[in-house]
């Protein structure tokens, strides 16, 4: 089992602290989503644990091990990158030819992990004409030639189409099965929630929240929108009840956290105040990540922020080796 570990690492460029005394554990087995908005420090990180930058203070490491220790990279880490660049001319099992010796494979694994990708008909054609779904599956076949237990993937549903992002899901799903370490990240969690099992949310370098994605679910709460024409019995009847509000009172309308629609309607029957509206609020996923990350419209209001749950740190495993994007 090889996990990955960032301890109180910190990278700063100049004046710009892109990461800052972050710490997280990615386990095995499973698909952990790397989380946060734009300009988060999510590549950063990932630069960091490939040996691309030195960290400013802190470690990250793979099978604990730095990236600089692995004798082997390429059969240890796979990673891609962005949007990996490939050459126009060349075919994407060319491409793959490249990168296969790095790695230390034969040639017949660049078979292999075509297929595995599902592009065996198209290897053959130069890249330059592919589209970007295949692209993405040709980075993805890269990152694994050299059959690594760890993925490092930024951004790989970018750019995808539905049923792209559909595959994506399920391959990657299936490579978690197998027991490798998969990091994933995204600045939009809708874009991983069906993918993934854990999460581990960053804002401006830090660290906000770290769980299962079910653990996640569970600061979703319930939110009840009232109307009422009579604006100050309902803000009496709010004060009574001491309900909490995801928000100030406009007017007469208010919305109510934790307290069920029906538990609100009978206590607004009670005090005899007229309601002409009483609506449940589905609070996502989405909103609660941007609660977490500070981007939401208003706020993180009438959203559990909770403490900050740092992984299980256990890291243990063999070391190893880093993907052929990452070794450029
Ligand atoms: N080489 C660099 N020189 C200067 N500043 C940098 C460098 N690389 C990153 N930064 C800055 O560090 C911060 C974090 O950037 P990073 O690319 O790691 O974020 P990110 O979460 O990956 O965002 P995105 O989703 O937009 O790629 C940003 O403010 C960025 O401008």
């Amino acid at each position: 089992m090889t996990e990955v570990e960032v301890d109180r690492l910190s990278k700063s460029f100049g004046a710009v602290r892109a990461v800052d005394h972050l710490s997280f554990t990615v386990r095995a087995g499973r698909v952990t989503g790397f989380l946060g908005p734009n300009g988060a420090g999510k590549t950063t990180t990932l630069r960091v644990l490939l040996g691309l930058v030195a960290p400013t203070s802190g470690t990250a490491t793979i099978g604990g091990r730095r990236y600089s220790e692995l004798t082997r990279p390429g059969r240890v880490v796979g990673a891609a990158l962005e949007a990996a660049s490939f050459h126009p001319g060349r075919t994407g099992l060319d491409h793959l030819r490249v990168y296969a010796p790095q790695v230390g494979v034969p040639d017949s694994r660049t078979h292999e992990v075509l297929a595995l990708v599902g592009l065996s008909e198209v290897g053959g054609r130069r890249v330059g004409g592919y589209s970007l779904g295949m692209r993405q599956r040709l980075a993805l076949a890269t990152t694994l030639l050299g059959d690594p237990p760890v993925l490092l993937l930024d951004e790989p549903a970018n750019g995808l189409d539905p049923e792209g992002i559909r595959w994506l899901r399920a391959f990657l799903r299936a490579l978690a099965a197998e027991g490798r370490t998969v990091l994933v990240s995204s600045h939009v969690l809708s874009e991983v929630e069906q993918t993934v099992d854990d999460v581990v949310i960053i804002s401006r370098g830090r660290l906000v929240h770290s769980s299962s994605l079910a653990e996640l679910a569970g600061l979703t709460r319930p939110r009840v929108q009232v109307v009422s024409p009579d604006a100050a019995g309902l803000a009496a009847l709010v004060a009574r009840a001491g309900w909490t509000l995801a928000g100030p009172q406009r007017g007469g309308e208010a919305e109510v956290v934790d307290v069920p629609a029906a538990a609100v309607g009978a206590a607004a029957f009670a005090a005899g105040l007229e309601l002409h509206q009483l609506a449940t609020r589905d609070v996502g996923l989405e909103d609660v990540f941007l609660g977490l990350t500070g981007d939401a419209a208003g706020g993180p209001a009438g959203i559990a922020a909770g403490p900050v749950a740092a992984a299980a740190s256990d890291p243990r495993g063999a070391p190893t080796e880093v993907g052929p994007e990452a070794a450029r």
